[in-house]
């Protein structure tokens, strides 16, 4: 389970409530990895909700909120957005859910939004799903992807590895040097990688069973 800090203390401070333990798995990869796609799959397998930050961001645009046109912009220049407002989306979302197992997508992005979360909420995660793939091969997926996202043209697609690799890496060591990081092969087909996903999720005791 994941760790929780002080409970009392963080939900008099608004954020989410851990009266519960609450589960949390990090997804992280550069842009195009198949984080989404992965995600999906594990949902249906084993009972997590999938929270996205990007989408919830994406969704706060969309709503017409004050922080929609700055969120607009940044997603543009594929920056990253300021912690205090994708923790806020995604503590709202985990209270909303109903449930205590979630996927976080796409978050932490930089050492920002990792020592803010884990401040705020007092959540550690379970462990990270890190899904490893080549910038040639994420470029072409996302280039592919149809889905009308306006970060998914060249230009904005080189400032958001360019983001990646100089501040989502450094998290995804972070979580290395901590022994919590789960690495996947993701430039294999879809169901080859879910397969590799699958191993991970699964108790050991329940692979020796099958
Ligand atoms: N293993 C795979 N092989 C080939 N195509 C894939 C694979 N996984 C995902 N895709 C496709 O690549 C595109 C990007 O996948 P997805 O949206 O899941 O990536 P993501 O990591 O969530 O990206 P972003 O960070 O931009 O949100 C989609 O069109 C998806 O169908
Ligand atoms: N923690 C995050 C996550 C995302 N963003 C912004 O959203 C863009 C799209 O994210 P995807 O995960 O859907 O690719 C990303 O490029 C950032 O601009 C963010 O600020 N913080
Ligand atoms: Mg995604």
């Amino acid at each position: 389970m994941g760790t929780v800090i002080d409970a009392a203390n963080k939900e008099a401070n608004g954020s989410v409530p851990t009266n519960k333990n609450v589960t949390v798995v990090f997804v992280l990869g550069g842009p195009g990895s198949g984080k989404g796609t992965q995600c999906a799959n594990i949902v249906q397998h084993f009972g997590y909700t999938h929270l996205s930050a990007g989408d919830l961001l994406r969704a706060e645009i969309k709503s017409g909120s004050e922080n929609g046109t700055m969120i607009q912009n940044m997603i543009k220049e594929g920056k990253i957005v300021p912690s205090e407002v994708t923790i806020k989306l995604l503590q709202q979302a985990m209270q909303e859910s109903g449930n205590d197992k979630f996927l976080i997508d796409g978050f932490p992005r930089n050492e920002e939004n990792r020592a803010a979360f884990e401040s705020v909420t007092g959540i550690v995660p379970e462990f990270v799903l890190f899904f490893d793939c080549s910038a040639e091969e994420m470029e072409n997926r996302l280039l592919n992807r149809n889905q009308g996202r306006e970060d998914d043209n060249i230009e904005t697609i080189r400032k958001r590895f360019k983001v990646y690799m100089e501040s989502s890496l450094p998290v995804i060591e972070y979580y290395d040097s901590k022994g919590k990081v789960r690495k996947i092969d993701a430039a294999k087909p879809i169901e080859e990688v879910f397969e590799a996903v699958k191993a991970v999720f699964t108790p050991s005791i329940d692979k020796v069973a099958a």
